[in-house]
C-alpha cells in the first residue's frame, strides 16, 4: 500500500537531515514542500513570526493545537528554555504517529509531549491530567472553525492567565473569520495582525496575535 505524503515527508527528513538538529529538521521539511510536494506546515515566512512571539514570551508552558507532522512543534521546541514544555494535539493518529518520529528524530522529545485526540477533549484535562496551571503561549493551527470554540474553551477552563498570547495561523487562508471577529471585539483580548503568506505559495495569508488580558 503506498506511503501517504506525510510519510514521505518524514522518509526524506529521516534520510537528509542531521538528527538531534532542530534547526535541519524544519529546513529540510520546508526544502521537500517547497520543491516536491506542498504540505500545511506553518513554513518559513510565517515560522520567523511564530519564532519571534514564542522568544518574546519566552513561555514556560505552551500549548499548540494542530501538530501535524511536527513542524512547528519542532520550531517551538527548539526556542524553549531548560525546564520549559510544550504540549501538543494532534486528532488524526496517521499525523500523530509523524509527528512523534520528527519530534524524536529532531531531539526535543524531552520539551515536547504529543496528546493524540480531539482539542475540545484534551483542553479540559490539562489541568488535572497533564499538571497545567496555566499557559503562557497557545499556538492555534488545528481546524480553521475550531479556533473560537477552544478559545473559549480555554478561558472556561482558566487556562489563561493576564498576559497570556495566543497565535493563530491562517487567519486569511484558508481563514478564520469568526475567530478574528470574537477575539477582535471580545474586551479581553488585545490583537495584533501580521500579513504574510500561505506556506510555500504566494498566496495572501496572516497570522493574529490576540494577548489575554484577564
Ligand atoms: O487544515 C489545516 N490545518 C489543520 C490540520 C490539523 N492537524 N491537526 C488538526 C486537529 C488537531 C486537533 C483537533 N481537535 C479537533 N479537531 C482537531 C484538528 N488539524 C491547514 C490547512 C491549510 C490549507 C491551505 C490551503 C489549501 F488549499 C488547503 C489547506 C493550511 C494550513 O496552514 C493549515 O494549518
Ligand atoms: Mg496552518
Amino acid at each position: 500500500m503506498n506511503q501517504s505524503k506525510e510519510q514521505r515527508i518524514l522518509n526524506f527528513v529521516l534520510q537528509n537531515a542531521v538528527r538531534g538538529d532542530p534547526r535541519s529538521v524544519v529546513d529540510t521539511i520546508d526544502k521537500y514542500c517547497s520543491q516536491k510536494e506542498w504540505a500545511m506546515n506553518v513554513g518559513n515566512e510565517k515560522g520567523l513570526i511564530l519564532d519571534k512571539t514564542v522568544e518574546e514570551v519566552n513561555p514556560s508552558v505552551a500549548l499548540e493545537l494542530g501538530s501535524y507532522c511536527g513542524y512547528s512543534a519542532v520550531r517551538i521546541a527548539r526556542l524553549l528554555k531548560a525546564g520549559a514544555r510544550l504540549l501538543t494535539v494532534e486528532f488524526n493518529p496517521e499525523f500523530a504517529a509523524i509527528a512523534r518520529q520528527m519530534i524524536e528524530f529532531a531531539g526535543v522529545q524531552d520539551k515536547v509531549k504529543l496528546l493524540e485526540g480531539p482539542s475540545q477533549e484534551i483542553i479540559p484535562q490539562l489541568k488535572k491530567k497533564y499538571e497545567v496551571d496555566t499557559l503562557d503561549f497557545v499556538f492555534l493551527d488545528h481546524w480553521k472553525d475550531r479556533y473560537t470554540p477552544d478559545t473559549i474553551l480555554l478561558q472556561e477552563c482558566n487556562l489563561l492567565r493576564k498576559g497570556s498570547v495566543l497565535l493563530a495561523d491562517n487567519v486569511i487562508f484558508p481563514g478564520a473569520p469568526d475567530f478574528l471577529t470574537y477575539v477582535r471585539e471580545s474586551p479581553h483580548f488585545q490583537c495584533t495582525n501580521y500579513p504574510s503568506h500561505l506556506e510555500y505559495m504566494q498566496v495572501e495569508d496572516a497570522m493574529e496575535k490576540a494577548v489575554f488580558l484577564g
